[in-house]
């Protein structure tokens, strides 16, 4: 049995091409690869469902636990947009998983020879320098956006910018890993192909016939002058952090909704309290109905408006013209997904494209026509504290 958070991580024997989706001390982690596929564009969903489908129905399983995450796993990493970005599904020779009490280990045959367990390294000296977006351009891209929305253009759109640490040897993914699930225990903590982070929204979980969803939109976060509790009211009585909540919400559900018998949605939000920031949060679930599998539920849900906008199609044109970066796969689904089509999905946040020395952060917020752009720039700058606390230990 493993009895910490930390553990299930301990058990990642290498620094680069780690995979993992763990919370709470429960999941997935898997190291070496015996497939990957990479699909682009709008139909990377389907190709990927596809693809695995395919790949599992080939296996022959011996599996001697029968839970969620048993048997052969892919992790999953989908890019935001069709255009451009490359998503990942690779399929892992080991995977260590744990539920409740139960731990197993999954294996492809032949097994490989074990990895060679080399210790965990603290990144050496970072530098961090702008990334494709620089913070004033973030503050611009804001303020044209609030000034499109007050023309009627759009009602809200998620805009973000990238920052960018430089170490002075390849990092190793594990520290990342460790110090996330250590601060951020009841986050998904993940990594898939070196992207790396732990994010509050699990964008959708299937499982057993199953729906669910954790809505995350509307934040403050802690300042010396006002307590939690003061914080959290003051989010729940904003009329712009509930009018962006209300956005994602109804995103959500009802891409779901053809999907879904018995859909719950509350009326009313709950507030996430992290130790960065707080959220404003909507817990969904509802009965499966049909065989669609979680990538294609994902297929239908993603962009939701907690990381798109609302109306989504000019919310996206939107984005691609004021950010002018590549988003990579920031804010698009990340997690595993199991031989039945089931498993969880996360929308990755909070998180970092990790490629050798150098290290992409990434962190947005909802814009609506209220919005002051130098709080969305406080709000973006503590959505990046998770990484940056991970990467300086
Ligand atoms: C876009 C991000 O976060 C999203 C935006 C939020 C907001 O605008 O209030 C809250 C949670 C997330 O849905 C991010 O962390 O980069």
């Amino acid at each position: 049995m493993l009895p910490s958070p930390a553990d299930l991580l301990a058990a990642l024997p290498v620094p680069t091409d780690v995979l993992a989706w763990v919370r709470n001390g429960e999941g997935l982690v898997g190291w070496g690869e015996v497939a990957r596929f990479e699909p682009e564009g709008p139909g990377r969903f389907a190709a990927a469902d596809a693809w695995w489908r395919e790949f599992a129905a080939e296996v022959d399983v011996h599996d001697e636990v029968g839970l969620p995450g048993t048997g052969p796993v892919a992790f999953v990493s989908m890019a935001f947009a069709d255009e451009p970005g490359r998503s990942v599904v690779v399929v892992p020779r080991v995977v260590v998983g744990r539920l409740g009490d139960t731990t197993w280990i999954t294996e492809f045959e032949p097994a490989g020879p074990a990895a060679r367990s080399l210790p965990v390294r603290r990144p050496s000296v970072l530098r961090y320098a702008e990334g494709e977006l620089s913070v004033p351009g973030y503050r611009a891209a804001v303020r044209a956006a609030v000034e499109r929305m007050r023309a009627g253009e759009v009602a809200k759109v998620v805009l973000a910018h990238d920052l960018t640490a430089h170490a002075e040897e390849p990092v190793d993914q594990r520290f990342l890993l460790h110090n996330l699930a250590a601060r951020y225990p009841g986050c998904w903590t993940f990594a898939v192909d070196g992207l790396v982070g732990a994010t509050p929204e699990l964008l959708l979980r299937r499982q057993d016939g199953r729906i669910a969803s954790r809505v995350l939109a509307g934040t403050t976060w802690p300042r010396s002058d006002m307590t939690l509790d003061a914080l959290a009211d003051a989010l729940l009585s904003s009329p712009k952090d509930r009018a962006e909540h209300a956005y994602a919400v109804r995103s959500l559900a009802e891409a779901i909704a053809p999907f879904c018998a018995d859909l719950s949605v509350p009326d009313e939000p709950h507030v996430l309290r992290l130790p960065n920031v707080l959220h404003l949060a909507s817990d969904v679930s509802g009965r499966a109905v049909g065989h669609a599998s979680l990538l294609r539920l994902a297929e239908a849900a993603h962009p939701t408006a907690a990381v798109g906008g609302t109306p989504t199609p000019d919310a996206l044109r939107l984005i691609a013209e004021l950010e002018g970066m590549n988003r990579g796969r920031y804010a698009g689904p990340v997690g595993w997904v199991g031989a039945d089509g089931d498993g969880e999905l996360g929308i990755a946040l909070r998180c970092a494209e990790v490629d050798g020395d150098v290290v992409r952060m990434f962190a947005g917020c909802g814009i609506v026509a209220d919005s002051d752009p130098d709080r969305e720039v406080e709000e973006a700058e503590a959505k990046f504290r998770p990484i940056r606390d991970a990467l300086e230990g």
